[in-house]
């Protein structure tokens, strides 16, 4: 697995993307997705996933990600979209479930038991288990389908704003997780709108705009006021914290 750095070099579709550039997301670390409404960071990662019909140069581990048969391509990124979901009568452990037998279908072993249970205790939802999903709150979902992206350790994780619904604390739980799963040689590809929870974690950033690559490199090279003042179209004050990381402060339109 800790082989599995994902280089992109180009991708185009329609008048909606047009990546000419070398994005690398390394293994073993988080890189960032930032951009304003509709810059294209889902529809890049739909690209990289084979869930839209993009043109893409791009390699996972060294082999082109175009000759992964398309299941195979899926399975290896897993792209949890935005929220949002059609599963209400499922209870929580069913989907969860549901999402490895997905992947791979057949008898239940005990391996993927443990597995389902280990995905839930990351994302704080033993006491939910049981509950409908129609009946959880739009963060305690959020999780849900979090866990059902863990569950399948996907070779990449790519996950589409996670934190858009979540509290403080389940934020921070969400980001320690993928910490984890990168310091564990995972590539991890996230989505955010919070400055702040980016400039904690991100090890690399890819920002784009209007369907381009704007910047792309290491996080403290990449969150600097000039260049997120460009890509947002405010103003802002960028200040270095006690952990060396950078804190993001908007001081207006
Ligand atoms: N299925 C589609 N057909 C046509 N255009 C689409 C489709 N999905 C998205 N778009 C357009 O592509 C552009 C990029 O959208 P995308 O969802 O990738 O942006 P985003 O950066 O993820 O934005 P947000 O931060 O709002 O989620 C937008 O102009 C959007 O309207």
């Amino acid at each position: 697995m800790a082989t599995d750095t994902l280089w992109v070099s180009r991708v185009s579709l329609e008048q909606r993307l047009a990546i000419d550039a070398t994005l690398v997301a390394p293994a073993g670390s988080i890189t960032v997705l930032l951009g304003p409404n509709g810059a294209g960071k889902s529809t890049l990662l739909k690209a990289l996933a084979g869930i839209e019909p993009a043109r893409v140069q791009a390699s996972l581990g060294g082999h082109d990600l175009m000759a992964l048969p398309a299941a195979e391509r899926r399975a290896a990124l897993y792209y949890l979209p935005q929220l949002g979901g059609n599963q209400a009568a499922l209870s929580v452990h069913e989907a969860v479930l549901l999402s490895l037998k997905t992947l791979y279908p057949g008898r239940l072993s005990d391996e993927d038991l443990a597995r389902v249970m280990a995905a839930l205790a990351a994302m704080g939802l033993e006491a939910l288990a049981g509950r409908r999903l129609a009946s959880l709150s739009g963060g305690q979902y959020q999780r849900v389908a979090i866990a059902q992206a863990l569950v399948r350790r996907p070779r990449v994780l790519m996950l589409d704003e996670p934190t858009s619904a979540l509290d403080l604390h389940q934020q921070l739980r969400v980001l320690e997780w993928l910490r984890r799963e990168a310091d564990a040689g995972r590539t991890v590809l996230v989505a955010l709108h919070d400055l702040n929870l980016a400039a904690r974690f991100a090890d690399h950033c890819w920002l784009l705009k209007d369907g381009r690559c704007q910047v792309a490199g290491e996080a403290e090279a990449c969150l600097t006021a000039e260049h997120l003042e460009r890509l947002f179209a405010v103003r802002l004050a960028v200040e270095t914290g006690s952990d060396a990381r950078p804190r993001i402060q908007a001081l207006g339109l």
